[in-house]
């Protein structure tokens, strides 16, 4: 059975200003011990639908429509307790400000201990082994020390190990993580991006890895979904994607990854900014920032197909993407190139869109030791 499954989901905000259209129709699945990356850049709703499938969305906020299945029950229709007992310990997710999951009264240890109290029904000396185990495999040095620790007395790296621990404590089926890694340096990133690859497959936990970078995703997940406006626009195996992307934003998003010692200008290979979402641009939400775009493009709202086929893809079809291109109704069609290169350290995929922008990403695994 499958772990996860979303099926048309549509969220909204109602705000003063107008109704905002968050998540639309949005479907995705997450098999067992599946990591599956979202991308897109800010506003996209990547937050939003972590937070429906945990059920936290809140007023102004409203799930107006869609099933969210986990384990074949349906989230939106337990009770309260029944998703309770879901949340941190089935389901667990890492927040994108983690360091405020941290109390700063309470040692570190305690903490995660309490988790496991509470959620395992495990005794004190018990709940305390097992913690100290886990910091121990999120690599935070001299665990049985550390455990007494107060989070200020933890470097950055360290307290987000301690929350990705904390998160893992109840041996979850499922580990949402949202931009885990925003508030730490790039080393360290690298490396808690390695630990959350490596526990993941450790424990068997499926991964929903949120964040802007494609470069991250390329490095851990095994499937991916792009979002724009609250959209998915393209979804496929990672390799998939970075050899082969088949829609234009998904190519302005890898032109966009900044690389150390890059002189191109990568960050401005999108022109514009996403839109309002209390006013989506008509026909594809992406036409108005498209350098493909043509007039079919502002009228009519490209559905999500078989780019091989152009028709609705099957239950297992792997390479999605939502573009007129692949419907036949482009005149022009997509003009851009993926190059791969290969070199003996990495592989290194580039698509150059007709603005002669350059993408390129890495597909190398990260390093995972365990040094801050
Ligand atoms: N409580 C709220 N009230 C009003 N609008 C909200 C609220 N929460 C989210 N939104 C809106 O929903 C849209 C999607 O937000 P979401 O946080 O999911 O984006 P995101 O892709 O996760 O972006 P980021 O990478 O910045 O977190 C945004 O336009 C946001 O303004």
């Amino acid at each position: 059975m499958t772990l996860l499954e979303v099926t048309d989901l549509t969220v909204k905000f109602y705000t003063e200003k107008g109704v905002v259209n968050a998540v639309n129709d949005l479907s995705f699945s997450i098999e067992r011990g599946d990591t599956f990356g979202v991308v897109g850049e800010s506003g996209a709703g990547k937050s939003v639908t972590a937070h429906s499938v945990m059920r936290l969305i809140e007023r102004p906020g409203h799930i107006e429509s869609g099933e969210i299945l986990f384990k074949g029950e349906n989230i939106l229709e337990m009770s309260e307790a029944e998703i309770r007992s879901i949340r941190g310990n089935e389901i667990s997710m890492v927040f994108q400000d983690a360091q405020t999951a941290l109390n700063p009264v309470y040692p570190v240890g305690e903490q995660i201990a309490e988790m496991i109290r509470h959620h395992l029904d495990y005794g004190k000396a018990d709940a305390k082994e097992r913690t100290i185990q886990l910091l121990d495999t999120v690599g935070i040095p001299d665990a049985p020390t550390r455990y007494s620790d107060y989070p200020h007395e933890f470097s950055g790296g360290m307290q987000q190990r301690a929350i990705i621990a904390m998160a893992l404590s109840c041996d979850p089926d499922l580990l949402i993580c949202d931009e885990p890694t925003t508030a730490v340096d790039v080393t360290t990133e690298a490396k808690v991006l390695a630990e959350i690859e490596s526990l993941a497959a450790e424990f068997d936990t499926a991964v929903q890895l949120i964040t802007h970078d494609l470069g991250i995703v390329a490095d851990i997940c095994d499937r991916v979904m792009v979002m724009y406006a609250g959209r998915p626009v393209e979804k496929a195996p990672v390799e998939e994607l970075y050899y082969d992307p088949k829609h234009p934003y998904t190519v302005g998003l890898m032109s966009s990854i900044p690389r150390i010692g890059d002189d191109r200008d990568r960050l401005q290979t999108i022109p514009g900014t996403m839109p309002d979402l209390i006013e989506l641009p008509s026909g594809c939400t992406f036409h108005p920032r498209c350098p493909y775009a043509e007039e079919a493009c502002t009228r009519t709202e490209p559905a999500l197909v078989d780019p091989e086929t152009g028709t609705e893809p099957t239950n297992d079809a792997e390479h999605i993407a939502a573009c007129l291109e692949y419907t036949g109704e482009l005149n022009a069609g997509l003009d851009y190139e993926v190059q791969v290169r290969e070199s003996t350290t990495d592989e290194r995929v580039e698509a150059a869109p007709e603005s002669g922008s350059v993408a390129e990403t890495e597909l190398s695994s990260t390093d995972g030791d365990h040094d801050d």
